[in-house]
């Protein structure tokens, strides 16, 4: 199956002109769909609670509640140890919540109560970037993207490479879209920073995910694969997926979001947009921390 991969790989090179600067915004178009219209609710999260031990302390997400709408690009900052990173994996799935309710736009039925398979099937439409990118290492990136589509492939076909033309065209055409290209027969292994991370969203949307979440997507990386993974998801929210990502730059947050949620001792502080964020809210988020974050 590696050759028909390197077909759809060589066909496209020839009929796109690659550029290492400026990803190839205009191909989102094409690449990206939702049922979404603008502004639609898609996910509610009601009086959220997450302990990780059962008595005595204070929980490490106390109460929490917001929606998330189609379009929205919307991040999320606080302290180290705010509570960020476990807000994402309850919203995924991946640890259970203690309290609370979280829907999918306008159903009715609880996610927290979700049953094993019913949260399999939610966890494949909420795409979830981690700070690691749980790439492959020995696989190439093109494997890596496509193992996006593992929920909707057989474990034997995903374990034989076995997938669809038209699922190879849509990673060729995701990493044709972050300029990922040329390194597409390239094992993740031998990847920089940057690469990963931006393997890892290609990987993501090829879920075709009803919400993107993404933790730290920029710790680590140089100033301008920074703007590009800021712009990438920008894109992505636009194209009506809202995006939920953790952040520690408030400069790139007024940059980039519409929208800023500041979470401090696991409780939401502030709820709005990125221009109403004072120097009294930043320094009840990070205390004597404020200077660091700009
Ligand atoms: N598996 C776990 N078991 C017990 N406590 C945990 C676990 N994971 C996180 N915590 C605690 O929960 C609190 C919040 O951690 P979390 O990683 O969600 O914060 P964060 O805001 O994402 O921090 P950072 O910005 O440093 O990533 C911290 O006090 C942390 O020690």
């Amino acid at each position: 199956m590696q050759n028909n991969s390197n077909l759809a790989v060589n066909t496209l090179t020839t009929e796109v002109s690659l550029s290492e600067t400026q990803p190839h915004l205009t191909l989102i178009e094409n690449t990206l769909s939702t049922d979404f219209t603008q502004n639609e609710l898609v996910l509610s999260v009601k009086n959220l609670t997450k302990s990780y031990h059962k008595t005595g302390e204070q929980p490490v997400l106390n109460n929490i509640s917001f929606d998330l709408h189609a379009g929205e690009y919307v991040a999320m900052i606080g302290r180290s140890g705010a509570g960020k990173s476990t807000l994402l994996h309850v919203l995924n799935g991946s640890i259970p919540a203690t309290k609370g309710e979280i829907y999918n736009g306008n159903e009715t039925q609880n996610i927290v109560n979700f049953s094993q398979k019913e949260m399999r099937r939610w966890r494949a439409t909420c795409a979830t970037i981690f700070q690691d990118f749980c790439l492959v290492p020995r696989l190439d990136v093109i494997t890596n993207v496509l193992l996006g589509r593992l929920s909707e492939t057989s474990t034997l076909k995903s374990f034989f490479k076995q997938f669809s033309d038209k699922d190879r065209a849509r990673a060729v055409e995701l990493l044709q879209w972050l300029n990922m290209l040329p390194h597409a027969l390239q094992r993740a292994e031998n990847l920089s920073g940057g690469q990963m991370q931006r393997v890892a969203i290609c990987r993501a949307l090829m879920q075709n995910p009803s919400l993107l979440l993404a933790d730290e997507p920029v710790a680590s990386l140089d100033p301008k694969n920074t703007h590009r993974i800021m712009q990438a998801l920008g894109n992505v929210a636009s194209n009506g997926i809202p995006v939920l990502v953790n952040l520690h730059s408030v400069e790139l947050v007024q940059q980039y979001c519409t929208r800023v949620i500041g979470l401090a001792k696991g409780e939401i502080i502030f709820d709005g947009h990125p221009s109403d964020l004072t120097q009294e809210i930043l320094n009840q988020l990070y205390g004597d921390e404020v200077s660091e974050t700009q």
